[in-house]
């Protein structure tokens, strides 16, 4: 048998248990929401095992979290008869953070010295910070655990002051499951009372589907009538509700509760955008209860991470994450749904192929949608309070990226989603046009929506691409967000109105054009011809074609992508990011009214000039001349 050990925890945890302890002062009493819900967690996670294994209820089939202090030892026990650990279970559990992006997270959260303890702590607390929340109260934790199914010598103590390092050694428990005990802090004393613990579960734990026991208190008179005090007895009573939320009757349940439900299932410290609560009766039998958080969490790019809602099957818990109940551009998304159809033994390959799972997921992500859509009426309804207006501009600035993978990804819903699009344009700096609102505004003879994707709002808004429709007054939608240009791919027009990237294809600006525009701009391209001939010929092992074009005013040369082809901007993320792509080259074109083009003619320079055309016109695109110091040797030349 193994003795007692110290160990140290993982360099991570004890960053972790050092932030906990210094940023979540303010809202202490969290750490009871925490391990009321690691004991619920466990009780689900015994309940799932036992499907397979009825043995593992032992003789105690009824799964309970009892919550108890003793004012003289300064301690407050929860305790579960749930799953228990094993010994390694508890040094694997409680000495190390299994989540992915730990590190950077941390690293970036104790590089921010600006942000205060308070915002630490929010961040800190959508981190999840679970088990190490008792060090709020307490300077030492003991856990005391027996794992289902094994020996009662099988248990474990597992002991912390929550610095460096942590004790385990070996226990006899008679019961499974585990008992944390919180040695209090002194100023944490005011958590030994049954009214305050009360009032705390109330408030945080009330939906547990468990039920939380706590000791009756009884008056006792005192000793010759001298005052009494209220004592505990040895009977217990259920103090919560213990009824899953989600399966009480709509009108039962507060907005309140619905907040609170929504912050115990996601660790977020700020109430949700929106949540809809739905019982589906039909083909499939189920209860979905869905919230869009109102910001975006830490690991939002990952599209590897699962997704954040919970699968129950006639109120046992199954699985978190169940992935395959929502799609992945839907991600964010928080919340339960609880089938009647399911069998409980589903595993997650199984779900991937259920056809009751597909037509949960559909009816989630329509309720998703409606959900948006009602957030997006909002925002233009006179009569909505001005923080039910601000809501889906909030939306859009944390989620709208990943909202625009559905575009490629969900075909069926291809037109809803192309309705709560939301870009920035040459008309408005904030990303809150939608694509109705631009056809609203066209003008007359335009017949698409023209767009243009760059990195930054400064290179989109300053493009040389953009200068005609800037003349002209036409709105051009600017698009910065890395997956506009893929996304974009799918939706190649909206409402019987084609999309049209603006540096993508010959321009045909006729149609803006007045006759006698026209007139001047063939007369000048007819002219140009015999230069536009040279042009080529000196650029012919960089430029796919040089063309003459009305799109630029105020730039000599702007470089285009044939109709069809990859921007330039993606071909050169995707060039970065390592991809091999087959060796294309743009099209080169040029205002011949600029006066540098008209110095081409007859120029001794020719070659030189042409070159530099085609150089600056890259650098104005955003790119780098594929040899720079040939560039600044010719444009030398012909400065000096
Ligand atoms: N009462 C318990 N019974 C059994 N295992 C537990 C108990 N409390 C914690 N654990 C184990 O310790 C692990 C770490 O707990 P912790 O609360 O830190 O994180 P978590 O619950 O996994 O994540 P989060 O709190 O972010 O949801 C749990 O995943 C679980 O395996």
């Amino acid at each position: 048998m193994s003795q007692k050990q110290t160990m140290n925890f993982q360099a991570e945890v004890a960053q972790l248990l050092h932030l906990v302890t210094h940023s979540l002062y303010s809202n202490k009493e969290i750490f009871l929401r925490e391990l009321v819900s690691n004991a619920s967690d466990a009780c689900d996670k015994l309940r799932f095992e036992a499907l397979e294994n009825g043995a593992l209820y032992e003789d105690r089939p009824n799964l309970e979290v009892r919550v108890g202090f003793d004012k003289d030892a300064r301690t407050l026990t929860i305790t579960d008869n749930g799953i228990g650990m094993s010994r390694q279970e508890a040094i694997d559990h409680l000495g190390t953070i299994a989540k992915s992006g730990t590190r950077d997270f941390l690293d970036k959260l104790s590089g921010e010295q600006k942000s205060s303890a308070t915002e630490q702590g929010q961040l800190i607390g959508q981190f999840g910070v679970g088990f190490y929340s008792g060090f709020i109260v307490a300077d030492r934790i003991t856990v005391e655990s027996r794992r289902a199914g094994l020996a009662p010598e099988q248990g474990v103590r597992w002991i912390s002051d929550g610095t460096g390092n942590f004790e385990v050694e070996d226990i006899t428990r008679a019961e499974r499951g585990t008992s944390v005990i919180l040695h209090l802090r002194e100023d944490a004393a005011d958590y030994l009372s049954t009214w305050k613990l009360k009032s705390i579960i109330a408030k945080y734990s009330d939906h547990i589907s468990l039920p939380i026991l706590m000791r009756k208190e009884e008056w006792k008179e005192g000793e010759d009538n001298q005052g009494g005090e209220m004592v505990l007895t040895d009977e217990w009573e259920t103090v919560n509700k213990a009824s899953a939320l989600w399966s009480r009757p709509k009108k039962d349940v507060t907005t309140e509760q619905y907040q609170e439900f929504y912050k115990q299932i996601s660790h977020d410290w700020e109430p949700p955008l929106a949540w809809s609560h739905n019982r589906v009766e039909g083909a499939s039998e189920y209860t979905q209860l869905l919230y869009i958080p109102s910001h975006a969490p830490v690991d939002l790019w990952n599209r590897e991470k699962r997704g954040g809602v919970k699968l129950y099957v006639k109120r046992v818990f199954i699985m978190d994450d169940a992935e395959a109940l929502m799609p992945v551009y839907l991600r964010f998304v928080k919340g339960v749904i609880d089938s009647a159809d399911l069998p409980l033994n589903v595993s997650r390959e199984l779900l991937q192929e259920s056809r009751d799972v597909r037509t949960i997921r559909e009816g989630s992500t329509k309720r998703v949608l409606s959900m948006l859509e009602e957030l997006a009426r909002l925002e233009k309804d006179e009569a909505a309070s001005d923080d039910e207006r601000a809501k889906y501009a909030r939306f859009w600035t944390e989620f709208g990226a990943v909202l625009k993978e559905g575009l490629g990804e969900d075909t069926a819903n291809r037109d809803r989603l192309a309705k709560l699009l939301r870009f920035a344009s040459s008309q408005s700096d904030l990303p809150t046009v939608s694509l109705a609102d631009y056809k609203a505004r066209m003008k007359e003879g335009q017949e698409a929506i023209y767009y243009i994707t760059a990195d930054t709002l400064a290179a989109a808004r300053n493009s040389p691409q953009l200068e005609v429709f800037r003349t002209k007054g036409i709105e051009v939608l600017l698009m910065t967000d890395r997956v506009d240009e893929w996304a974009l791919n799918f939706l190649t027009e909206f409402d019987g109105t084609p999309m049209q990237s603006v540096a993508k294809g010959a321009f045909d600006a006729s149609k803006l054009q007045d006759e006698s525009e026209k007139k001047a701009a063939e007369e000048a391209a007819e002219s140009f011809k015999p230069v536009l001939e040279k042009l080529k010929l000196a650029l012919k092992d960089r430029a796919e074609d040089v063309r003459v074009t009305s799109r630029l005013v105020d730039s000599p040369a702007c470089l285009v992508a044939h109709d069809g082809g990859m921007s330039l901007q993606l071909a050169r993320m995707l060039r970065q990011a390592g991809q091999k792509l087959p060796d294309t080259k743009p099209v080169l074109e040029v205002n011949p009214a600029h006066p540098l083009v008209k110095k081409l003619d007859g120029s001794v320079h020719f070659d030189d000039l042409a070159h530099i055309l085609f150089d600056q016109a890259l650098l104005a695109e955003g790119g780098l001349p594929e040899d720079p110091a040939a560039y600044v040797k010719r444009v030398n030349a012909l400065l000096v």
